[in-house]
């Protein structure tokens, strides 16, 4: 699901008025539709009290139309215009008019009002900002926010929170969301860590914008889903083979860090590479031969680390780097392999942080290779960013130089291709855990050596990762989650991807 600019929803509101021939008033009487069809379809009537904040632009205008429609249905609310500028929207004045015509007169907050009483039972309306804020609030605004928020109510916010910007993190007070209707599309802002904290829960309401332009609008970033992560799976073929599905291989581990390569390489012969073999330091042999029957297990001369990188085939994909340190000689090995290789390849953990260390190494990184890294790695690799839209900037540039494919790891990991970023929105908190990267990194490997292409590979591993947090959650709760039980719930996760959908449920919706 593509995800606009501020700039681009607007002209997609224009297009939408135009080919449709309608007033801008008709879009927003549409829009405060679907938050009254919400909102009424859960109270059913219920006479909870409802306290709608609404600002005196558009977003404004959305409450105030909301409003109208409570009102009509019987429902007990009350009206506050947050009257933080004299340039009223149109489509505001408009609806304040047609409010005031069935008799409701709001209440004016202006900036020596005293703030109306919000009882922890009430639900709060947030429509003082949209996506049009554009300058930190006065302090009064940003004292009503702190009120709102103190108030422990149930605050439901039109499109954004209010006091949230589209593009940069927020300089003042926020409205703390229990849950967001959001129009049409879903804001970046909801999935960064910085500003991704005011939303609980969102949703999205669909207000009926020009489907061509939004289909045709070309997007800095998208959210991924099942409909954009079904058409990258690579379907098996009945007469098929172990040799069809490739053979990975996963170099890296250390004296006490061989587990990392059990789990990639678990994770990798999961996903459905065809063979996986494992090069480690000696040490490591026994338990990998011992724990993983299926794999094949090659050793380095030395007996705690990788000095010397020897594989004695082509393999189809390799992931470089889990548990493997960061010593001078190691750095060598790594160094010396990156120069022979011609296809790409995934480097994640030490692999990242020598790369890092010895950034020479970057023009030995075949083309469409796939780093993997969590944010201290990545500041190690692009240097310190001013904030999460400068560090996906910062990241965007380095991948367009390099021309390798980023995953940033975090609670919505973006992959990076170039100008592009693809936001996943699998996974939950208890994939915060020993281990959950070098899976990723196993399982990514494993989609390249089955043949899927670098950012396919990258994109659909990283939301079959999530999703197999997701199902495995529900057994072991956040806690206890651990790497080896996101492996087991790998093809749990295959399975919940591909099931088709209930066929009862989608005639209803
Ligand atoms: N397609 C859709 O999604 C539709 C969305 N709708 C709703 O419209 C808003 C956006 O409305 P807009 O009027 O553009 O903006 P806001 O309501 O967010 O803000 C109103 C004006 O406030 C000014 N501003 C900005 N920052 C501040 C500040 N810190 N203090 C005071 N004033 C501020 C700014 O105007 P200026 O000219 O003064 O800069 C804003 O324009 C969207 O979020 C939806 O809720 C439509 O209803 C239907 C279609
Ligand atoms: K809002």
């Amino acid at each position: 699901m593509k995800i606009f600019s501020a700039d681009q929803i607007y002209k997609a509101d224009k297009s939408t008025i135009e080919k449709e021939q309608i007033s801008s008033d008709m879009l927003m009487e549409r829009a405060a539709t679907r938050l009254f069809e919400w909102i009424h379809t859960r109270l059913q009537g219920a006479q909870v009290n409802i306290q709608l904040f609404c600002g005196i632009g558009n977003n404004g205008g959305d409450g105030i139309v909301l409003a109208r429609h409570l009102q009509e249905h019987g429902y007990n609310i009350q009206v506050h215009v947050v009257n933080y500028s004299e340039k009223r929207s149109k489509d505001f004045l408009l609806n304040l008019e047609r409010l005031k015509d069935r008799k409701i007169w709001p209440d004016f907050i202006n900036e020596d009002s005293s703030f109306p009483l919000i009882s922890p039972e009430d639900i709060v309306v947030d429509a003082i900002f949209g996506i049009g804020l554009s300058r930190p609030l006065d302090q009064w605004v940003a004292n009503l926010i702190g009120h709102i928020n103190a108030s422990r109510a149930f605050v439901l916010s039109v499109d954004i929170p209010s006091g949230l910007p589209m593009d940069r993190p927020p300089v003042s007070e926020v409205i703390e969301a229990n849950h967001v209707l959001s129009f049409q599309v879903p804001k970046l802002v909801f999935f960064l860590p910085q500003t991704g904290i005011y939303i609980d829960q969102w949703e999205i309401l669909d207000i009926g914008l020009d489907t061509e332009f939004l289909t045709h609008e070309e997007v800095g970033y998208e959210l991924i889903g099942p409909p954009d992560v079904l058409p990258l799976y690579r379907p098996r073929n009945k007469f098929s083979h172990k040799g069809t599905y490739g053979h990975a291989v996963i170099i890296g581990g250390s004296y006490g860090k061989i587990g990392a390569v059990q789990l990639a390489s678990n994770a990798c012969l999961t996903v459905g590479s065809g063979l996986v073999t494992a090069f480690v330091p000696k040490c490591g042999y026994h338990s990998l031969q011992t724990a993983l029957p299926e794999i094949m297990v090659l050793t380095d001369d030395d007996d705690e680390n990788i000095e010397q990188i020897t594989i004695p085939f082509v393999p189809n994909a390799i992931g470089i780097g889990v548990g493997m340190g960061t010593s001078e000689d190691t750095a060598k090995a790594f160094g010396a392999f990156l120069k022979k290789q011609e296809n790409p390849v995934v480097i994640d953990a030490d692999g990242l942080n020598l790369l890092a260390k010895h950034q020479e190494l970057l023009k030995s990184v075949p083309a469409q290779s796939i780093l993997t890294p969590h944010p201290k790695e990545l500041e190690r690799l692009i240097g310190k960013w001013d904030n999460d839209f400068d560090k996906l900037e910062k990241t965007k540039k380095f991948s367009s130089k390099n021309d390798c494919v980023v995953v940033i790891k975090g609670a919505h990991s973006i992959t990076i291709y170039k100008d592009k970023g693809y936001v996943n929105s699998s996974g939950n908190p208890g994939m915060a855990t020993a281990g959950s990267g070098d899976v990723l990194t196993g399982m990514i490997t494993g989609l390249l050596s089955q043949g899927y292409e670098p950012l396919a590979a990258c994109v659909f591993g990283v939301y079959l990762h999530g999703l197999a947090g997701d199902i495995a959650v529900h057994q072991y709760g956040y806690e206890a989650l651990k790497a080896s039980i996101l492996v087991e719930n790998i093809g749990r996760a295959y399975q919940e991807l591909l099931r088709p959908p209930n066929r009862e449920n989608s005639q209803e919706s």
